[in-house]
């Protein structure tokens, strides 16, 4: 598995520390940007190779090398400190439970990843693609059973700008990835072109608060789930909380390493594959003692896309497993759920 350190990979049980050893350091990243824009065929099938086998065996990795400039994350952060120090009261006029699909603020327990848990103890702000100039709100996307506009708060000016900066700057690279996935899965380049024609992305600006020293049973920074999409590319900030669960039911620390972002494949990419590449179930739990922030982006592809299993990836040893929806009903249900226990308050 490519980008993780080699304690993980041995604590996952994949692969031998021999046969990571010509990544030469104690950490093996994924250089993605210088590579994944070079037209150069022996670069790209190299990273697509490192792609793959990250892929198929734990469906995490580290990106370094990824091109965002750290001031725009900076932006992003801090537009996101002054969010979340705003009164309850305001940010909960933008409710996710009261805007059309999943978008604005969700409070503290408002969302429960995992089902047997009681609430994740987060604070969150979800917003999805929009064009930094349609200031006016009035370019809504027709996403089917998905379309909905982000909503904004009123108070807070340049955030919006400062957030969408960074969201367009990963879009970016999550969109140089689609190419690359498909070289790993061994089609042709361009296969997912069709697909991915109007970014389904998803943007989540997320506030961890200390878990209390006694934690409350079945609450957790977040609970143990796996994203929705085909991945999610993570910035976190340098408080540990981050955890993947590996072959053998064990939590691995996905340690914070300055200058990198965590990229995670969802449940889109293991149906799309027949489960050939992974979505591995995580969690975030902040027993840090500080105060926590994270940025996932989740990529999806086209919301009326349907969810086909790629032939290669149906085997006799393989059968299909996933009955075929398309990407928007697919994500639509999860957020449900992940919304359904707690009531519209607005
Ligand atoms: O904050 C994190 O590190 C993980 C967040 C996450 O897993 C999610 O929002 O799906
Ligand atoms: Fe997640």
């Amino acid at each position: 598995m490519v980008g993780l350190p080699s304690c993980f990979e041995d604590e996952l049980g994949h692969r031998t520390q021999d046969q990571n050893s010509q990544s030469g350091g104690a950490f093996e990243e994924i250089p993605i940007m210088q590579n994944a824009t070079s037209r150069d065929p022996p670069l790209r099938h190299a990273l697509a190779a490192e792609i793959r086998d990250a892929c198929t065996d734990v469906g995490f990795f580290y990106i370094k090398n990824h091109g965002i400039p750290e001031e725009a994350i900076d932006v992003a952060i801090s537009a996101a400190k002054q969010f979340f120090i705003l009164p309850t009261e305001t940010k909960m006029k933008l409710d996710i439970h009261a805007t059309p699909n999943f978008k604005g603020y969700t409070a503290l327990l408002g969302e429960n990843t995992n089902p047997e848990n009681k609430g994740d103890l987060h604070e969150g702000f979800d917003f999805g693609w929009e064009p930094i100039e349609a200031i006016d709100g009035s370019q809504v996307r027709e996403d089917g059973s998905m379309t909905g506009a982000n909503v904004w708060p009123g108070n807070l000016p340049g955030f919006r700008e400062d957030v969408l900066a960074y969201y367009h700057a990963v879009v970016k690279l999550g969109q140089s990835l689609f190419p690359l996935f498909a070289l790993a899965l061994n089609l042709p380049e361009n296969f997912f072109d069709d697909k991915v024609t109007k970014p389904a992305a998803v943007m989540r600006l997320l506030y961890y608060p200390p878990q209390p020293s006694r934690p409350l049973e079945g609450v957790q920074g977040i609970g143990a789930h796996t994203d929705y999409e085909c991945f999610t590319i993570l910035w976190q900030d340098n408080v540990p909380a981050l955890q993947v669960m590996n072959i053998g039911g064990k939590w691995i620390d996905a340690a914070p390493i300055p200058g990198t972002l965590v990229l995670n494949l969802g449940d889109q990419f293991a149906r799309w594959t027949n489960d050939v590449f992974k979505s591995t179930t995580h969690r975030a739990i902040n027993a840090s003692g500080r105060e926590r922030y994270s940025m996932p982006l989740f990529f999806g592809t086209d919301y009326d896309v349907k969810l086909e299993p790629i032939p290669g990836c149906v085997t006799k040893d393989n059968p299909s497993k996933y009955e075929v929806v398309t990407a928007g009903d697919y994500v639509k249900s999860r957020l449900e759920a992940t919304y359904a226990h707690s009531e519209v308050t607005v």
